[in-house]
């Protein structure tokens, strides 16, 4: 996604091949300038969504799950599990994501039992796993 913050660890990286940490908390501090953490503006965000219909849209990986070097292994914590499901008890919510739909919906539904979820998968470009199915970009469950 375009909006994805600048990985710390990443710049931290550049760090060492020559980018002063000055300038990597200033791309860092630009990213946070450009894509205001909602948590800043929550009295806001609340007093303009007040009489209107909330729902909650969410990333799968490195958001509901950490990032690991196997995808097939990033997995829902058990407190982002009780912390997703309480959501789901309040606004519909559902997850967008980068991968192919059967491996989310194994991940989301068959794995964590999140089946008050809605989800949709993009069929895993980052992975180059697109298989020709006949089916369009996006699925929708
Ligand atoms: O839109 P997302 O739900 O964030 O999905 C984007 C891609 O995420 C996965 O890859 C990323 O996470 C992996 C597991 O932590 C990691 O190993 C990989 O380096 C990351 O790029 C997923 O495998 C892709 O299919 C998604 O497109």
């Amino acid at each position: 996604m375009m909006s994805s913050s600048p990985h710390r660890k990443k710049i931290l990286k550049e760090v060492n091949i020559g980018v002063s940490s000055d300038d990597a908390d200033v791309t860092y501090l630009s990213w946070e300038i450009k894509y205001p953490s909602a948590l800043n503006s929550f009295q806001q965000i609340m007093r303009q969504a007040r009489n209107k219909q909330i729902v909650i849209f969410l990333d799968y990986d490195g958001t509901l799950s950490p990032i690991v070097d196997d995808p097939d292994r990033a997995f829902i914590s058990n407190e982002m599990h009780s912390a997703v499901r309480n959501v789901a008890k309040y606004f519909p919510t559902a997850i967008i994501s980068g991968r192919r739909r059967d491996k989310l919906t194994f991940l989301v539904y068959e794995l964590a039992g999140l089946t008050e979820l809605y989800h949709a998968g993009s069929h895993g470009g980052v992975d180059q796993e697109i298989e020709d199915e006949g089916n369009e970009d996006l699925d929708f469950t």
